[in-house]
């Protein structure tokens, strides 16, 4: 049995796994990453953001081509099936493992394909692909496994027409009806892909409104707009029984309804990968979604065993898991450190929305005296001459101060239009003020110019106070 030694020892190629492995080579420790798939990269980019991102995109093209009066020259609106758009979703996928793997070698980070296993707090057992078993010994351990969909042991996910967010990728077929069971950020993501396929879709929330944590005015333009591409919301379902027959899945609903669609794609929640981590040998438990508990410098119960990314739970999203990994390393090595708690929130719905910061129900229930500026993306130079005219952006703001305290958008590139107002939010005071906007000369015509009219008008509003 071979044994190796390293400073670090990470488990998990994810974005958690591979920042933290990054960041420990260019601080001089000798790093290695165990990988059990046998590519980097991560359920990030094998099943979860990329392809979504990479699928979501391809739909979107296919949808502007469907729906502008421009492209009518060129031919009637056309249909592709799912097996279409996932060719493009491989080709990036294979970019993005290509462009990941030269990190390794760049970096001189070790890179071992196979599962890692806890012997003691510091050894893991690796079972290679090729059957071996490997010794590998470390002074820390950075635990990044990630997560994979919950299924719950009453729904039969070996059914060919019951799928989960991960074997959803591999449908040979488009349905002609989809019901989708969770409405969370998956579930709604995947809702408008399938909508603007042309597939019926019946999403199921167990919730009383669509993304609970939004603004609500935002959460309600999601509902609109998912109601006018063809999807039914369904509120405060939860199902009784999950039947899959020949031609269909039919939901039996606690509620007494039952639904009926060609497949069932099931996106109700993510349990973390630790079940076979051998985390008895080393003394540490996972909760009940197989998370693990860390402190502020992201150490587990056990002092040379660290954990990052969707393991350790909330806010489980691949921008905070790259930054949560280079803190890791950072506290490793005993340099300051960031604790990764303010990540916006990006939603690649169609359309697409995106906030930083409190929204008006958290300002109101915490009495702070705010007022907000809107503007509407139809009134845009920019929007009107791209024809993606759907979306606001709108910015809360402190009536004294002026000190912005959230950014809320939905609509065509509102993931990148939010980060506009949250580099002035994140200034220190008194920089970090609405007024900004108005005394800022923006490029013309761009949506960066709805950062002036929102301004302008919650500036107007609190003139008129
Ligand atoms: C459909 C979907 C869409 C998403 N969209 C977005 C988005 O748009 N934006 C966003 O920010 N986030 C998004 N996320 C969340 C994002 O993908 C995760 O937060 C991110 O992948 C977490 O990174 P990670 O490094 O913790 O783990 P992962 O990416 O889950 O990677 C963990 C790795 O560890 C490996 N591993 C597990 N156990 C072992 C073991 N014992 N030994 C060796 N290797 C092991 C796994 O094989 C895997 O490669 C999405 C998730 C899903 C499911
Ligand atoms: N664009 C994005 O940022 C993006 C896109 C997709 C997914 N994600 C991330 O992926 C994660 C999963 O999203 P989602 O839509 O599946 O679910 P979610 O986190 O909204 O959860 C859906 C439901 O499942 C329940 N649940 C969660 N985990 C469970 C478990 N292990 N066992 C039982 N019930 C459980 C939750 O309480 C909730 O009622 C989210 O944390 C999200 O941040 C982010």
């Amino acid at each position: 049995m071979a044994e190796q030694k390293f400073d670090l020892v990470v488990i998990g190629s994810g974005p958690a796994g591979e920042a933290a492995a990054m960041s420990a080579a260019k601080k001089g420790m000798r790093a290695a990453v165990i990988e059990k798939r046998p590519a980097v990269g991560g359920n990030c980019t094998h099943k979860g953001t990329i392809p979504s991102k990479a699928l979501r995109h391809s739909v979107k093209q296919l949808m502007r081509y469907n729906t502008q009066p421009v492209f009518r020259a060129l031919g009637e609106p056309c249909r592709l099936s799912f097996p279409q758009v996932m060719e493009s979703v491989h080709k990036v996928i294979n970019y993005q493992v290509e462009m990941h793997t030269s990190f390794y070698a760049r970096n001189r980070v070790e890179l071992i394909l196979g599962e890692a296993c806890f012997r003691d707090a510091n050894t893991v057992e690796v079972q290679l692909q090729d059957g071996a078993v490997e010794v590998i010994k470390a002074d820390k351990f950075v635990v990044a496994t990630g997560s994979r969909p919950y299924r719950p042991g009453d729904v039969d996910f070996h059914h060919p027409r019951v799928y989960d967010s991960d074997t959803i990728l591999e449908m040979q077929h488009t349905p002609h009806s989809m019901m989708i069971y969770g409405a969370g950020v998956i579930g709604c993501e995947y809702a408008s892909i399938f909508a603007a396929l042309g597939v019926k879709v019946d999403l199921i929330n167990t919730r009383g409104s669509l993304l609970e944590f939004l603004d609500d005015e935002i959460s309600d333009a999601l509902s609109y707009h998912l109601r006018d591409m063809g999807v039914t919301v369904r509120h405060q379902e939860e199902y009784a029984k999950v039947v899959p027959t020949e031609n269909g899945v039919i939901m039996e609903m606690q509620s007494g309804k039952r639904i009926h669609a060609d497949a069932l794609l099931w996106c109700n929640g993510r349990s973390g990968n630790t079940g076979s981590l051998g985390l008895e040998n080393v003394g540490l438990e996972a909760n009940h979604r197989g998370q693990l508990t860390v402190d502020e410098h992201y150490c587990t119960a056990v002092d040379s065993i660290y954990a990052v990314g969707d393991v350790i739970g909330w806010p489980s999203l691949a921008s905070a898991s790259y930054d949560q990994g280079r803190a890791v390393a950072a506290a490793i090595a005993g340099r300051g450190h960031r604790v990764i708690e303010d990540a916006p929130t990006g939603i690649y719905t169609l359309p697409e929305i995106s906030s930083v910061g409190q929204t008006e129900s958290e300002l109101t229930a915490a009495k702070v005296p705010y007022e907000v500026g809107r503007a509407l993306f139809k009134h845009t130079a920019r929007a009107q001459i791209s024809g993606e005219r759907v979306g606001m952006l709108k910015i809360l703001f402190h009536i004294e101060t002026h000190e912005i305290l959230g950014i809320h958008c939905f609509g065509a590139e509102a993931a990148e239009i939010v980060h506009i107002g949250q580099a002035i939010m994140k200034q220190p005071s008194p920089n970090n003020v609405i007024d900004f906007f108005v005394n800022t000369t923006f490029n013309y015509p761009t949506m960066a110019e709805a950062y002036r009219s929102a301004a302008l008008d919650g500036l107007n509003r609190v003139m008129r106070l």
